[in-house]
């Protein structure tokens, strides 16, 4: 059975370069524009990060599909086969990017027959790499991941994001998502601007859990690998298995915080990746 554990170390090489590309980047002028909304920033960096990554992986496996979120903006369709696959965030934390607020990462997450193999993210900031590959553990700079045991959710800090969505009535339903998981109550809730970061401080114990509405794929798929290697789990937002498309998550150390979650969540509809 192939072990992809060549591509893994190919995947690290170059989100390396790409983060210390995006590092170098943050000091210089932006050139901001919008995506969905007016919130949803990208700049010229996003692309020529994801055109750095694409390219060069595409040159070493001709063969393998890629699905990038600045590919999947500019109208390539975001399918995932049984080809390898590649899903890629050149900059995750656009909107931390143009601020330098010291929360950015690049992910790079990797699929073979529609599962998750491997998962690499970088932290642009301060070099921090997580990395997992399927069955082979989790790691944080070579260090291995292990996730928070705790059940009780008095005792959780829970990590969330606020989504492209700032209509009154998603923020309506955002807030009292909140609210409900306020009252629980945890020890907090804290929003950092970056989904794969935020999912990796989840696999590293550092926080009990993480929900969204409005992510993508390519914020989920590394991330997903990372956490289950450090023995958490990642769920659809209904409890159910997760749907690497459908744009929800919720994740967690132990099963018992992860349902716990789910059941205090109002859906937001952000449609799906693949359609
Ligand atoms: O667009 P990038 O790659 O910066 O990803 C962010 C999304 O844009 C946010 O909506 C979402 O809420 C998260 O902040 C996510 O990290
Ligand atoms: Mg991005
Ligand atoms: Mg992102």
């Amino acid at each position: 059975m192939a072990d992809w554990s060549e591509c893994l170390d190919v995947a690290v090489d170059i989100a390396r370069r790409a983060g210390q590309m995006v590092s170098c980047a943050v000091q210089l002028e932006k050139r901001v524009s919008s995506k969905s909304t007016p919130t949803d920033l990208v700049t010229e960096a996003d692309h020529q990060v994801e055109e750095l990554i694409i390219s060069t992986l595409r040159e070493k496996y001709p063969t393998h599909r890629f699905i990038g979120e600045e590919s999947s903006a500019a109208g390539v369709k975001c399918e995932l086969t049984d080809s390898p696959t590649w899903i890629i965030d050149p900059i995750d934390g656009t909107c931390n990017f143009v601020h330098s607020f010291p929360m950015v990462a690049v992910s790079i997450g990797f699929a073979v027959r529609k599962e998750l193999e491997f998962g690499v993210i970088y932290h642009c900031f301060d070099g921090t790499l997580y990395t997992a590959r399927k069955g082979h553990g989790a790691f944080c700079n070579g260090v291995r991941l292990q996730v928070s045991k705790e059940k009780d959710v008095s005792k959780a800090l829970i990590l969330t994001e606020i989504g492209a969505k700032r209509d009154s009535a998603t923020l309506d339903i955002f807030l009292g998502n909140m609210k409900k998981i306020l009252s629980a109550p945890t020890h907090g809730v804290r929003i950092i601007g970056s989904s794969t970061l935020s999912l990796c401080q989840v696999a590293s114990g550092a926080a009990e859990a993480y929900y969204q509405y409005g992510l993508h794929c390519w914020d989920i798929a590394a991330a997903a690998v990372i956490i289950r290697e450090a023995g958490g789990c990642v769920m659809d937002t209904t409890g159910g298995p997760l749907d690497l498309m459908s744009r929800r998550v919720v994740a967690a150390g132990t099963r018992e915080i992860a349902e716990y979650v789910v059941k205090q969540l109002q859906p937001i509809n952000y449609g799906r990746d693949d359609l």
